[in-house]
């Protein structure tokens, strides 16, 4: 039997600051579907300073976005905004003639796209109820047709069609008793959590910090010899791991978490607080950086806005310029010192430039984390003799 596709057309809003900047939200968006396993097969920008309030689409453009759909049986339309419940449900009446049908047409807002990849994502317990959580309070709102969403989520067939409205008071009633059992369901794992983080008080605590696919998990894997997933999707790592590193003789944990992106859905950031605590408390940040992405500075601003969101803006932080063997592929004439400078101008004090996949300047990266954990170190233990810190690279290098 044939696997039919599962195919996208994209939607978004014309970037004020020009075609480059809205591609580039295209591109992401593409990524997303990508990772969900949806192809993109056609891309639709809508020039418009005030989105319609019933359709996002005006008239013009959304009988041109039907039509490609009907025409080419496309599964998903995939707004890089977020829906308002009434945009969304009108916006599954236009794609899907028939009322009682089951939606053969599935309408994502950017939220939703999101976490939906979450939910696939999450392994522990407390990524999941997390997860769980915010995909909760994101339907509650919403719930019409969309519940067939949930239900396939869960495992189910999703063929249980066009609810009723008593039907979907029944929903909304036992989603928002999920929801309370799932807001238990964390405090407790919080608790546990709490009580293991205070166990390391006395240990300093590294946490790796970044938009999504920089490179974190590849560094973490590389300065902990741990096993941590590392792939090209977005997403791969949604749960949190910590290890346990030394260099020299001085221990450290060293955490790998969820990634940042733009526009995180509300409801993800507030459910994964506990996660993000590991940021939150950290001595130090590593804020990787995909220095071979166009937008990389847009993404550094997201991160470091993110940052602010959970509380984590001061927290001292090494730059660490990810994947300069890409960079250099495609600007073999670049300045690194210039840019060095550029970034300290910006705040950095402490700039470096690897490679984690091709293993470049990782000795000096370790070096550079062992002096910031030492003096950390120090402070927590002040009466250590400073002399018998000293830390000898291995040789891990490559080049
Ligand atoms: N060329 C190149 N690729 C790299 C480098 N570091 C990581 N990658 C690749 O980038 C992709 C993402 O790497 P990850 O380590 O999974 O990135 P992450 O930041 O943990 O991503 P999420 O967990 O999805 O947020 C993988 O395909 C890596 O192999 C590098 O220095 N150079
Ligand atoms: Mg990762």
């Amino acid at each position: 039997m044939e696997v039919e596709e599962n195919t996208a057309v994209l939607v978004a809003i014309g970037s004020p600051k020009g075609q480059q900047e809205t591609d580039e939200h295209l591109d992401e968006l593409a990524f997303l579907a990508e990772t969900s396993g949806i192809k993109t097969v056609n891309r639709v920008i809508q020039n418009l300073a005030h989105p319609d309030p019933r359709t996002f689409l005006g008239k013009g453009k959304l009988d041109e976005v039907k039509n490609f759909v009907l025409s080419n049986k496309v599964k998903n339309v995939i707004f890089d905004e977020d829906l308002s419940p009434s945009q969304l449900r009108n916006l599954e009446r236009t794609f899907n003639a028939k009322e009682q049908e089951d939606l053969k047409v599935r309408v994502y807002d950017r939220s939703l796209l999101i976490l939906d990849i979450f939910l696939w994502r999450a392994q522990t317990a407390q990524a999941r109820t997390q997860v769980e959580l915010a995909m909760n309070q994101y339907l509650l709102p919403r719930l019409t047709r969309m519940w067939t969403h949930l239900e396939r989520q869960r495992g189910g067939t999703g063929t249980r069609g066009g609810a009723g409205e008593k039907e979907i008071e029944t929903d909304r009633r036992n989603i928002k008793f999920r929801i309370s059992l799932l807001k238990e369901q964390l405090e407790k794992i919080e608790k546990q959590r709490a009580t293991q983080r205070k166990g390391r008080s006395n240990v300093v605590r590294v946490a790796l910090v970044g938009y999504t696919n920089v490179g974190k998990s590849t560094l973490m894997n590389l300065l902990s010899g741990s096993g941590v997933l590392a792939e090209n999707k977005l997403f791969a790592t949604v749960d949190s791991t910590v290890r346990k590193v030394v260099f020299g003789n001085i221990p450290f944990l060293l955490s790998d978490t969820v990634g940042f992106i733009r526009k995180l859905p509300h409801h993800l950031i507030e459910s994964f607080k506990s996660t993000l605590d590991e940021v939150r408390e950290a001595d130090l940040l590593l804020h990787v950086v995909d220095l071979a992405h166009p937008f990389h500075d847009n993404q550094i601003e997201v991160v470091s806005k993110t940052l602010g969101e959970i509380g984590a803006a001061n927290i001292p932080t090494i730059l660490v310029l990810n994947k300069i063997d890409l960079y250099r592929e495609k600007f073999p004439e670049a300045n690194l010192e210039e840019m060095r400078g550029y970034y300290r101008q910006h705040g950095y004090a402490d700039v470096i430039f690897v490679s984690a996949l091709g293993n470049e300047n990782i000795t000096a990266l370790k070096q550079l984390i062992f002096e910031r954990v030492k003096e950390r170190h120090l402070q927590i233990f002040p009466n250590f003799l400073k002399d018998s810190y000293e830390f000898s690279p291995w040789p891990t290098e490559t080049t």
